[in-house]
């Protein structure tokens, strides 16, 4: 007769060493699975892509309900397990059900940690947790504006970037002056909240949440300092406990979690613990890969397999928060008896950092770019020497050529675990190409799930691929726009086109988009799109655009607003500088300051105070919060500048009063400089046009930003006339081919200068374009004058909330 095994908790850990056991040994057990909550086995770590509206829900479960019952186990779900007799070897649920073990494995998992501050109980107080606290969440969006994730860590990022996916206004409440202080070093942890503020999510820093205020429902949470903030929505994510609850009362030994010996038992016999719940040699692991090889020795032990047990596991991370890229592993922090090799680039954006401890990897911390985090955790795991070669660790010594990805890969054995995510082995991902024909990273992710997590091991995939298949082997797929849909930007473009769709609901229902209310990737750039195909039809559909684009005005750490009004070619009049500042004083502006685009910022502005502002003022929107062209900068060229060749700031005036208000895949910058000496820093603008003796030089693709990229030139004319014509021919190709948030500069790299020379050098293909930009631009009305006209039809104050529907990054 068949032994009884029993498994708590369907989660994560308990689920897969049921896995790996039916691997080993098919036959052996009876199993009956028991879970409180109501889904088959769901890949936890995906609800942060769900919540981002990268994922489905439906896409997350690991294992469906047939597959229980093909692998003859009996599930419970929806059963609490409430009570253990390790006498009789029963276990019974709170529904009253119970079932007889032989063997029990204890997989609890752990409770999201909850501060204990009045009010935490509290109507729209949550974690981040489960399936029904990312469907709350999903929900509140829809209701509610206002988020407040405490906790900077893992989690709360992962959780505020998907609520600003879903429209919602977030502030990120840490405790500690820098995020993600388990993970990263300052340097990182700067850099990461940098980007994220980038992103739309503000912070509070070094704050203590002492109360949560409001009647039934939140409405705010106060601090320490008395300081407070307004939320209709918080989540907490501010770490988790084992969830020991059911061991306490059955009387298995329990420190911080359910202790466990090398092999995963507790201190009862017959009745093992793994996974969150579990604790080894004093450490509680909350994260998977260490969770599946300590279910890795409880399969081996029950299929009667010799292993050497579990030893600890060192582990890394991967932040799942699209545009971002951070990766930390083992020691991160520098200490008297460590030395660091320390790379850093702040054009690029990149930061790197290897831990060395007695000519070994201890820890290693990447912002930027993480292609070095497989390679690297490889060395901390297996304790590589690398004395007298610790600078090759992340800078590759001139002398003898580094080693490949690929050649990394050679040296492991099968059984090396690429995906700690999903368990996948190195032998698992070579049988899955050259015995199920897997060419593509997207190809074994589908076959092995290796890489359908975090995302972290993506690199070492594809060193692997390109191990077995070489690198010309290697397919490179095609990525869709985002999670919605495998079709590319070019193929949406076409299909609105030669469909004639003309709103983002029927691009989706006709191309079958999987997620049907799209995400926050997909719905401004099918706006983008549909606008751009379709000027006279497409209705601008407001509530896909971002909340600067939304609110014409960009939103500044603090929830206030900044107001730029238009100033042509950096060129003011007296008049007008008087003007801005009354109503700075009128409006007690905080803070008036010169822009990199020469104009003039008012920072500080309360949301209720930007209609009236702007009808103060009586000037056009600056755009200084939009994907169109902002400034065009210009030197005095010759009307001042002895140097000078030509008329810069005529040039610079004449080219801003055409192209403003226009709307582009990303933000355009334009230059104009009087000579060749270009104090107007033209070469590092989208267009940057350039005086020469009897004529200008035009530049295109350039960008002074994160990625510092120099023009290439696009051609010389003669005329300002010619000037219009070309700019607004490349202006144009660009708005028609770009992809939504693709700078020109990453345009002129991907589609390459030929093509963009090839399509403007014919006269009758600049003139077309011309035709059509010029449609575009005689469509397009001033927003604050349209919001200024509304109210005072209506003879009301239209509140910024009604005109906007809802906020996002
Ligand atoms: C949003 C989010 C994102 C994450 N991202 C990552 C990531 O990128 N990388 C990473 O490595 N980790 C990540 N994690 C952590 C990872 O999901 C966990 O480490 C993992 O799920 C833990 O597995 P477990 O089986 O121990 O616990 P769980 O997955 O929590 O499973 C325990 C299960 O047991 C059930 N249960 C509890 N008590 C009982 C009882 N008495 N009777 C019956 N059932 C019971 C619970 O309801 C639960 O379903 C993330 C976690 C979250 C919440
Ligand atoms: N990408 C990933 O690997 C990933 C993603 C999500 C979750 N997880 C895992 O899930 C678990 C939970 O994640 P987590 O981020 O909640 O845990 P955590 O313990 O890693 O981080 C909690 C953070 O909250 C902060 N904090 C604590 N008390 C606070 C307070 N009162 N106010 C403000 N901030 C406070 C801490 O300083 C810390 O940075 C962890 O085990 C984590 O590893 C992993
Ligand atoms: S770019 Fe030439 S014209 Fe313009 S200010 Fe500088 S030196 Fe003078
Ligand atoms: S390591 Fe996270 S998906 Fe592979």
């Amino acid at each position: 007769m068949k032994k009884k095994l029993v498994l708590v908790g369907n989660g994560m850990a308990g689920v897969n060493c049921i896995e790996q056991l039916l691997k080993l040994a098919p036959n052996r057990y009876d199993i009956t699975i028991f879970g409180s909550e109501p889904h088959p086995n769901y890949n936890r770590i995906l609800l942060s892509s769900v919540l981002a509206g990268d994922a489905d829900m439906k896409d997350i479960v690991i294992n469906e309900r047939s597959w229980y019952a093909e692998n003859g186990i009996a599930l419970h779900t929806s059963h609490t397990v409430t009570g253990i007799d390790p006498v009789k070897k029963t276990v019974t649920t709170d529904k009253g059900l119970s079932a007889a073990y032989d063997e029990l494995i204890i997989a609890t998992g752990s409770n999201a940690f909850m501060l204990p501050v009045p009010g935490a109980d509290k109507e729209g107080v949550i974690a981040f947790r489960d399936i029904k606290d990312c469907e709350t969440m999903m929900d509140a969006a829809k209701h509610y504006k206002k988020a407040v994730v405490i906790g900077g860590g893992l989690l709360g990022l992962e959780a505020a970037r998907g609520l600003l996916n879903l429209n919602m206004d977030v502030t990120v409440v840490h405790k500690h002056p820098f995020l993600m202080e388990r993970q990263l070093d300052q340097t990182a942890s700067i850099l990461l909240r940098k980007e994220l503020e980038g992103q739309g999510m503000r912070f509070l820093m070094s704050k203590n949440t002492e109360q949560i205020l409001g009647k039934k429902r939140v409405s705010a949470i106060r601090f320490s300092d008395g300081t407070s903030e307004e939320a209709d929505l918080v989540v907490m994510a501010i770490g988790i406990r084992p969830n020991i609850a059911l061991a306490r009362t059955t009387g298995i030994t329990i420190n911080q979690g359910i202790v466990v010996n090398d092999f995963m038992e507790t201190n009862i016999p017959h009745i093992h613990a793994v996974g969150e719940c579990a604790e080894h040699n004093g450490v509680a692991y909350g994260l998977v890969a260490p969770l599946y090889e300590q279910g890795a020795v409880i399969a081996k032990r029950l299929a009667g397999v010799e292993t050497d047990g579990y030893h600890g596991s060192i582990v890394s991370t991967k932040l799942k928060v699209s545009g971002v890229d951070v990766f930390s592993a083992g020691v991160y922090a520098d200490r008297p008896d460590t030395r660091s090799v320390r790379v850093q680039d702040d054009f690029a954006g990149i930061y790197k950092k290897a831990v060395i401890q007695d000519g070994k990897v201890i820890g290693a911390v990447l912002f930027g770019d993480i292609g070095d985090g497989s390679r690297l955790f490889k060395m901390i795991r297996t304790g590589e020497d690398v004395t007298g070669r610790e600078r090759e660790v992340l800078i590759p010594s001139s002398g003898a050529p580094a080693k490949s990805g690929a050649d990394l890969v050679a040296e492991m054995p099968d059984d090396e675990v690429v995906c700690g995510c999903n368990g996948v082995t190195k032998g698992a991902i070579v049988s899955a190409i050259k015995e199920k024909g897997c060419s593509s990273i997207g190809e074994i992710k589908a076959c092995t799930k290796a890489s359908a997590s975090c995302g972290g091991c993506k690199p070492l995939v594809g060193d692997v691929l390109t191990y077995v298949l070489g690198a010309d082997g290697v397919k490179t797929v095609k990525e869709g726009m985002c999670g919605c849909t495998t079709l590319g930007r070019d193929e949406v473009v076409e299909a609105i086109r030669g469909m004639h769709l003309t709103t983002s609901k029927e691009v989706m229902n006709v191309l079958g988009w999987a997620n049907e209310e799209g995400c926050s990737k997909c719905r401004p750039a099918l706006n983008y799109y549909l606008g751009m195909v379709w000027p006279n039809e497409h209705e601008d559909e407001r509530e896909s655009r971002f909340v600067n684009e939304r609110n014409h005005a960009n939103i500044q750490k603090d929830g206030t607003y900044s107001v730029v009004p238009r100033m042509y070619g950096g060129v003011t009049t007296p008049e007008d500088l008087k003007k801005i500042a009354d109503i700075a004083l009128k409006y007690n502006v905080p803070l008036v300051k010169m822009t990199g685009g020469q104009r003039i910022d008012l920072l500080g502005v309360k949301k209720e105070d930007l209609p009236g502002m702007w009808a103060d003022l009586d000037m056009p929107s600056g755009y200084a919060y939009g994907k169109t062209l902002r400034t065009v900068k210009t030197c005095v060229g010759e009307t001042f500048c002895r140097f000078g060749t030509q008329d810069a700031m005529g040039m610079g005036i004449k080219l801003e009063k055409k192209f403003e208000r226009l709307s582009a895949p990303a933000k355009v910058k334009m230059a104009v400089s009087g000579c060749p000496r270009n104090c107007a820093e033209a070469t590092i603008k989208d267009f940057g046009v350039v005086a020469i003796d009897g004529g200008w030089e035009l530049y295109v693709g350039g960008n002074g930003g994160t990625k510092l990229r120099g023009c290439d030139l696009l051609t010389k004319v003669k005329t300002e006339d010619e000037v219009i014509e070309w700019s607004g021919a490349y202006v144009q190709f660009y708005r028609e081919t770009g992809k939504y948030n693709e700078r020109t500069s990453e345009w002129v790299e991907r589609m390459g200068l030929d093509t963009i020379k090839a399509a403007l050098e014919k006269k009758e293909d600049r003139l077309a374009l011309m035709e059509r930009i010029e449609h575009a631009l005689s469509l397009t009305k001033d927003p604050w004058k349209e919001i200024i006209e509304k109210r005072e039809l209506n003879e009301t104050f239209v509140p910024l909330s009604e005109e906007t529907p809802a906020t996002a990054g």
